[in-house]
């Protein structure tokens, strides 16, 4: 193992998203068995100190594949010479918040970090928003960013995507490696869009071995849609293990590839594929390849899936007027 090792940026380290994700990655689990990491903690200065505990007990695991780690706590040296950049630190929204009520909240921290990556990132930089609410907080580092291609910036939902496979799984009574092709469309919240009219279980179409549109328009959508309402309620915390394994999944694919046969969900640019207003970061359908993604194109969208990814690009499109309104973009 000769290689140079990827400059990999965490912010929010300290965070407990940051505390299920760093000891992953380090582990080999986001670029691979055969690729050293070096790690950027990015903190603020009030959290650096738990960081540094943090990087303690990193050292403890004698990772052979961490070749070391360094903690700022100002986004121009934390996202020097980053190749792989996770943009996790921001306020989780607690019982009875909606994503979109952090904007004001969650805003200000991408336009710097934006501003520091067009400044100092590596040239082939990657970048994962997913800290909410997490497509228009990437829209407005994107937008900060003006030297680097947008298609670099990407907001996740991977976990939105993982949390359907697996209800869908169960319905339909078989493994989630059963399943290919399903897709959330849309934002990163409660009218995010997932949709199983593609998706195949076994090789057949889903909507088809489901056959039950009551549970797909009743039960199975509202639950993935609200799941992390669900989990704050339930645990008096956001998701935080299962965001992780979110962010390692979309890294993951992203770099390494989809599989033949198959698609994954992530927030990106829009180049207005399926009437999604350009440069809008909403999540669709797409196939990795050689490090980078494309929008898989031509499918079907019938009545139902329309109005559903209408509603979701409307927030995405009034996430990004109220955004512009607070001079952010
Ligand atoms: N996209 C998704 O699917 C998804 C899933 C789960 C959580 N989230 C979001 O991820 C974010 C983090 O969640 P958490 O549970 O880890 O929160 P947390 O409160 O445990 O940790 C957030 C950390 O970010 C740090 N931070 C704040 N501002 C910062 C800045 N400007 N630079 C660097 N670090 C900064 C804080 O000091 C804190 O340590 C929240 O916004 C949450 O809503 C997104
Ligand atoms: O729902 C939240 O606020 C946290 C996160 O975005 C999630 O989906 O679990």
């Amino acid at each position: 193992m000769s290689r140079t090792p990827v400059n990999v940026t965490v912010t929010g380290a300290a965070g407990q998203i940051g505390y299920a994700l760093l000891f992953r990655i380090a582990s080999g689990h986001l670029l691979g068995p055969d690729t050293p990491v070096r790690l950027r903690l990015l903190e603020i200065p009030q959290a650096v100190k738990a960081a540094e505990g943090t990087a303690m007990e990193l050292d403890d695991c004698a990772f052979p594949l961490l070749a070391g780690i360094d903690i700022f706590d100002n986004p121009t040296d934390g996202f020097a010479g980053a190749n792989v950049a996770l943009l996790v630190g921001a306020r989780p929204r607690t019982k009875g918040m909606e994503r979109g009520d952090l904007l004001a909240a969650n805003g200000g921290i991408f336009k710097p970090q934006g501003e520091a990556i067009n400044a100092g990132a590596a040239d082939d930089i990657k970048v994962l928003v997913v800290g909410n609410p997490a497509n228009t907080n990437a829209l407005i580092a994107q937008r900060h960013a003006p030297d680097v291609p947008a298609e670099r910036f990407t907001a996740m939902t991977r976990l939105d995507h993982n949390r359907a496979l697996t209800q869908l799984a169960k319905k339909a009574g078989v493994a989630v490696t059963d399943i290919a092709k399903l897709t959330i469309w849309g934002n990163h919240s409660a009218t995010q869009y997932p949709d199983i009219f593609h998706a195949r279980i076994a090789g057949k179409n889903a909507a088809d071995v489901v056959d039950d549109r009551t549970w797909l328009a009743d039960t199975f959508i509202p639950t993935v849609a609200k799941r992390g309402a669900a989990i704050i309620e339930a645990r008096g915390a956001s998701s935080a293990a299962s965001a992780a394994n979110a962010a390692i999944d979309h890294v993951h694919t992203w770099v390494n590839g989809t599989a033949d046969g198959d698609w994954t969900s992530m927030g990106v640019v829009s180049d207005g594929s399926y009437g999604v207003p350009e440069g809008l970061i909403s999540s669709f359908p797409v196939v990795c390849k050689d490090g980078a993604w494309e929008i898989v194109q031509g499918l079907d969208v019938n009545e139902f899936s329309r109005a559903r990814i209408d509603a979701s690009v409307q927030e995405l499109a009034e996430e990004r007027d109220a955004v512009r309104e607070l001079g952010l973009i």
